[in-house]
């Protein structure tokens, strides 16, 4: 669904992307982890087609992004960090722009906007941000497009919508479809993503499904004393803990951990995830 190869990409001199590779498939929801700042937006705007690489390329759907060309655009929907609506009701919205997307379902849009509890009738520039962003998504959701692209969609959710998104988002997602949400709030994505991409240093250091990930680590609290962790920190009751999974036994990846392991450039941690499969090392 998504190739991309090669890709170097920066605004003026910072490069932030040099020769990264990602292949992503459909039927599948990736979570695209990183720091503040470390190209999460950037890589997403080079798969919408909304920067130009400096060189390489991003193909989505056979086609080349950067050309956004309509059969791309009627499969992508881009939710930015940032939203800006028109004057107009959410039923309105809906009318003039849902037949941009063949697939979209307006019974769909107005149930989602009830389940996110959206009052369909009043203008959206006089929601809240928070419902703003809601109506946004619902949108993006029952446009039905092949690709759904989120920057940051939980940030100004409060918790029980966050909770709600991630129900709705997991109840679409079908075979055909492939959907990226960022974020750097590692949680919020918990029990929604199946693949953790991770983001560090210009490079795409992890791309792997939770699946893969428990079996090969397992998670959870040691005792204090214990030397046996590939990375750990303290808890209450002992250390937070990372260790090989020797046994073939199945623990739920803690990605707050994972992902402060990674960041923290854990070398033995990223070299037995990195065992088979991935994009690219540190
Ligand atoms: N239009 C731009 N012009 C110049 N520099 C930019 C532009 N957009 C982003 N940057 C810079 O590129 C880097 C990556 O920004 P980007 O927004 O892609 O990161 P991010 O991982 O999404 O960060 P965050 O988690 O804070 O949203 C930052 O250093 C940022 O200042």
């Amino acid at each position: 669904m998504i190739k991309i190869t090669n890709l170097s990409f920066g605004y003026g001199k910072h490069k932030l992307f040099d020769s990264l590779n990602l292949s992503l498939k459909r039927g599948h929801i990736y979570g695209l982890l990183g720091m503040n700042g470390a190209g999460k937006s950037t890589l997403l705007k080079n798969i919408a087609g909304l920067a130009m690489p400096w060189s390489g390329t991003c193909v989505v759907n056979g086609g080349v992004a950067v050309k956004r060309n309509p059969s791309f655009l009627q499969e992508l929907f881009f939710i930015p960090e940032d939203i800006y609506l028109p004057p107009v009701t959410a039923k309105q919205f809906a009318e003039s722009t849902g037949h941009f997307y063949p697939k979209f379902e307006h019974k769909q849009f107005e149930q989602l906007l009830a389940d996110f509890d959206i009052p369909i009738n009043r203008s959206l520039t006089k929601l809240s941000l928070g419902q703003q962003k809601k109506a946004y998504i619902a949108f993006g959701i029952a446009a039905n497009t092949s690709l759904l692209i989120m920057d940051e969609p939980t940030n100004g959710l409060d918790i029980p919508s966050k909770a709600q998104f991630r129900k709705l988002v997991a109840s679409v997602l079908t075979d055909d479809r492939c959907v990226i949400i960022s974020t750097h709030q590692v949680r919020d994505l918990d029990n929604l993503i199946d693949t953790v991409l991770v983001l560090h240093k210009n490079y795409i250091i992890l791309n792997q499904s939770l699946d893969e990930i428990s079996e090969k680590l397992n998670f959870g609290v040691i005792p204090a004393n214990s030397a046996d962790y590939i990375y750990a920190e303290q808890h209450l009751s002992g250390l937070n803990a990372i260790t090989e999974n020797t046994d073939n036994s199945f623990t739920k990846v803690d990605m707050e951990l994972l992902f402060n392991a990674i960041i923290n450039n854990n070398l033995n941690l990223i070299t037995l995830l990195n065992k088979t499969g991935n994009e690219q090392h540190i």
